[in-house]
């Protein structure tokens, strides 16, 4: 039979990738689909780096619509990134009625529903596994996998860059800028930055696995974000002390009014395995009624981690190329007409439990009226720890672990907190799962 046609749109950190594993790799993973898959026509910009990488046998085109064009292309795989563009090409691809595989998450978390209610008309398949956590199989594993349980939260390092950035300031003392820069140089960041470290690349990977996990639509709209750049060392520092490790994560969790879908950097006890994820290494776990615990470990990030992904898809397509639309696995694992609208919650209606730092007058009684304030809302402390004021300091740090509360609850005593005279500072808040 003759190898399925490729048609790849953009050749950068991972489109080069998914050329060199598949070209490596062809004989057995020929095997394993049951035909070829053969990259037959590349789209890039840059045309003659595109070449370079592919050398002469593969045609090279610089307007990606050629290769929508080419009625020879059966799977078109968008590794262009972005909403522009790439949105315009992926949806002209399914109208095209080519099945299409993409890395996108920022596309898919915004517009997957458009997306999604597309190829399903055209009977065309979207895959998206290199979408979240680069290589680990984290979307097989959510839909098919574990498709016989409840899924009550996920919790995961989503974020290569952010990781990398925080494993390397704790353990080197390295400035902030200056591993972003090398978590660039790696290939691990997106295009914009700003998307790893203010946590965003991270939402738009939560929201997929929110959807997936709980038969709802895409709603990165309803996110709560929050990166990594307000962190200071010294909250990196106390939180060891404390037997805890900061990581961001993004959760999306079952709770009785709706979905919690959040992302915020968190404590996290230094014992549990995902607390000693480090580098630009991604973890997520997952915890099913029936199952229980599972966690899923591997490169979140970087060219061919991810273009394991990529090809995994590319198989899965060329399998089911020739199976009719109905008897596909659907894309958010929940059959479309079997969506929820289940809500996903506001921040405020969160259950968490958290750290605080103050910054205080190192004079008697503040300790009773903070945590006066604590008691008075019905908030217990887990622990604390009072660093000891230096010779003729007048201020002190005092951290506070507080067992769980409603979200809003700490917001309003965080306010009242805050307005003490005695609190000489910003309040620095951060949540904290146990994850057990
Ligand atoms: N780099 C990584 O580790 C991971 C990236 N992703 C996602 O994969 C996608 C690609 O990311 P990278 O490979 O890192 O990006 P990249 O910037 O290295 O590659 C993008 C390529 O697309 C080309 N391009 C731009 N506009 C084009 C157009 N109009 N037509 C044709 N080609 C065009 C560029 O010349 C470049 O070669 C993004 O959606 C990203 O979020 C997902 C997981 C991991
Ligand atoms: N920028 C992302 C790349 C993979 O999705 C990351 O750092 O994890
Ligand atoms: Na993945």
């Amino acid at each position: 039979m003759k190898a399925i046609q490729v048609g790849l749109l953009g050749i950068g950190t991972v489109g080069s990738g998914v050329f060199n594993v598949l070209s490596r790799n062809q004989e057995e993973i020929q095997r394993r689909a049951g035909r070829g898959i053969e990259i037959a026509m590349v789209a890039d910009l840059d045309t003659a780096r595109a070449q370079s990488i592919v050398g002469n046998r593969t045609k090279v085109v610089k307007d990606a619509r050629e290769v929508i064009a080419n009625p020879d292309i059966d799977i078109v795989v968008e590794l262009i990134g972005g909403y522009g563009i790439a949105r315009e090409l992926m949806m002209e691809a399914i109208a095209a009625g080519k099945h299409v595989v993409t890395a996108n998450k920022a596309l898919l978390a915004v517009h997957g529903t458009e997306i999604f209610a597309a190829a399903h008309k055209r009977g065309v398949m979207v895959a998206f596994e290199a979408a979240v956590a680069g290589g680990i199989p984290i979307i097989k594993a959510l839909r098919e996998g574990l498709t016989a349980n409840r899924i009550e939260w996920i919790a995961g390092i989503i974020n290569g860059t952010t990781n990398f950035i925080l494993s390397e300031m704790r353990d080197k003392g390295l400035d902030f800028d200056v591993v972003l820069k090398e978590a660039q140089r790696l290939g691990y960041a997106e295009a914009d930055p700003t998307f790893d470290i203010e946590g965003v690349d991270a939402a738009h990977k939560a929201t997929i696995m929110s959807a997936i996990a709980f038969g709802i639509p895409v709603q990165f709209d309803k996110a709560y974000v929050e990166g990594i750049t307000k962190l200071a060392t010294q909250d990196i520092r106390y939180a060891e002390q404390l037997g805890y490790r900061i990581k961001l994560l993004g959760i999306t969790k079952r709770a009785a009014r709706g979905i919690e879908l959040r992302v915020h950097p968190s404590l996290v006890p230094a014992k549990r395995l995902i607390a000693n994820v480090e580098g630009a290494m991604n973890a997520v776990v997952v915890q099913g009624d029936a199952v229980g615990t599972t966690l899923h470990y591997g490169k979140g990030a970087g060219s061919e981690p991810t273009a394991s992904a990529v090809i995994a898809d590319l198989v899965d397509i060329t399998r089911l190329h020739t199976a009719d639309a109905a008897h596909r696995v659907p894309h958010l694992a929940f059959q479309p007409d079997q969506m929820s609208s289940e809500p996903v919650l506001p921040m405020e209606e969160i259950v968490t439990s958290y750290y605080l730092r103050l910054r205080v007058a190192d004079q008697a009684g503040v300790l009773a009226q903070v945590t006066g304030l604590l008691a008075g809302a019905g908030i217990s402390v887990d622990a604390m720890l009072q660093r000891e004021a230096g010779e003729g300091e007048k201020q002190t740090d005092l951290i506070i672990l507080t067992h769980a509360v409603r979200e809003g609850t700490m917001n309003e005593v965080l306010a009242k907190m805050q307005g003490l005279p005695t609190v000489l500072a910003p309040i620095v808040r951060i949540r904290k799962e146990e994850l057990a």
